[in-house]
């Protein structure tokens, strides 16, 4: 796909679709990122004729409002999808594998946020802006990426196609709403303790987050790297569908609630400027560019919450390189692009693509 056409893909609303799936069931409607993903759903005018919000037995029955209708939350068991078209599930990985089988056998397409299906063959791993072509070849779920590798694949798309992605360096600066509604309540807590003089206590992190930084995402999983760090390795992969890219990551916990950070060395076969980099940014969709040093602009998770673009800055040569490199500095809301966005954004694309094919 080339640059102007995925362009087109930054106006894609589905206002003017009309709803070719019915019935839309959002799983995990309760947790940090389902929420976000009804508040999608509501601002892009996402096309259905009714909507099931399903979570665990914690929260059957409880009520939530959605645009102008107020929508009990219903157990999520078999056979709850026998009415249902399409779904898009956040769900820990563990629901995920079991739940997403029955919802197919039961009929609806299924996009999946958790990271249990990503990297399974069958299933196209997608970031609309990316590799929008991969949604015809499911067959039954579809997998949107791990938020830090879909910042870090937004930004280096726009690269590969120029100049071809060889080797990157990141490390991650990652907030506490990406371990779920319970990491922002951690971290508050953990700053109230220790304001308070107390011992701060911790559970959903592997050490306090107040005033801290870990570094450690996820479990141990491969030569010292964790599975959130993996994750970046393979996924970029994926949906770069290039098996030749080389990651090395760092991934930290940062106390900060919303918004991930990453600072990136991306070398390419092709040498670029700072100058040609920038413009790649500027022309690629789904990014906005924000850097003037000189006036204290750059991207920070503050300015990023609640916004769905990537934000990259701080847009550099590689001082300490053979002018292959170029270093920057990439932000994004995790709830939004890297979760409930792109799920939104794949549950568009998958509309437009059964439209067009009826
Ligand atoms: N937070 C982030 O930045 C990102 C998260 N993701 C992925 O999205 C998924 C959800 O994450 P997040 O929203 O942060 O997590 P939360 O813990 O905030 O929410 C989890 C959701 O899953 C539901 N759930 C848990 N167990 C069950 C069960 N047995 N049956 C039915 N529903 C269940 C919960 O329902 P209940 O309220 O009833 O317990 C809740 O709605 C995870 O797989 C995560 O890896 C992906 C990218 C980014
Ligand atoms: N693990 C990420 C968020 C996340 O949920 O990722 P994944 O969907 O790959 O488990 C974080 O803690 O910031």
């Amino acid at each position: 796909m080339n640059l102007s056409a995925k362009a087109s893909l930054r106006h894609i609303t589905p206002t003017f679709l009309s709803p070719v799936y019915e019935t839309l069931a959002v799983v995990g409607a309760t947790g940090a990122v389902g929420r976000i993903v009804l508040e999608q759903l509501a601002s892009r005018n996402f096309p259905y004729k009714r909507l099931k919000l399903l979570a665990s037995e914690r929260s059957v029955g409880r009520e939530i409002r959605v645009k102008d209708e107020t929508i009990k939350i219903e157990l999520l068991a078999p056979g709850a999808f026998e009415d249902v078209d399409i779904v898009i599930a956040s769900t820990p990985d563990e629901v995920s594998a079991e739940f997403a089988p029955y919802a197919v056998k039961e009929g609806a397409v299924v996009v999946d946020e958790s990271g249990y299906w990503r990297m399974d063959p069958t299933v196209p791993l997608i970031i609309p802006e990316v590799n929008p072509d991969a949604v015809a070849d499911h067959q039954g779920i579809i997998a949107s990426p791990n938020c830090s590798t879909t910042q870090m694949v937004v930004a280096l798309a726009p690269l590969h196609q120029a100049a071809t992605v060889k080797r990157v360096v990141v490390s991650t600066y990652q907030a506490t709403s990406g371990a779920g509604l319970a990491g922002n309540v951690e971290l508050k807590s953990s700053v109230r303790q220790m304001l308070d003089g107390e011992t701060p206590s911790h559970e959903t992190f592997q050490h306090p987050i107040g005033f801290n930084l870990i570094p450690q995402i996820g479990s141990e999983k491969f030569e010292g790297y964790t599975s959130e760090e993996m994750k970046m390795v393979y996924e970029t992969r994926k949906i770069m569908g290039d098996e030749n890219i080389q990651v090395c990551p760092t991934a930290v916990r940062v106390p900060v609630t919303i918004g991930h950070s990453e600072s990136i060395l991306v070398e390419t076969e092709k040498p670029l400027t700072a100058a040609e980099a920038t413009e790649l940014f500027r022309a690629a969709p789904g990014i906005t560019v924000v850097d003037d040093l000189g006036n204290h602009q750059y991207p920070m998770p503050r300015d990023c919450d609640g916004k769905d673009d990537v934000f990259v800055g701080r847009i550099r040569r590689d001082i300490s390189g053979n002018g292959h490199g170029i270093a920057f500095w990439c932000v994004s809301d995790n709830l939004r692009k890297g979760a409930a966005t792109n799920a939104v954004q794949i549950a568009e694309l998958l509309q437009q693509s059964v439209a067009s094919a009826g």
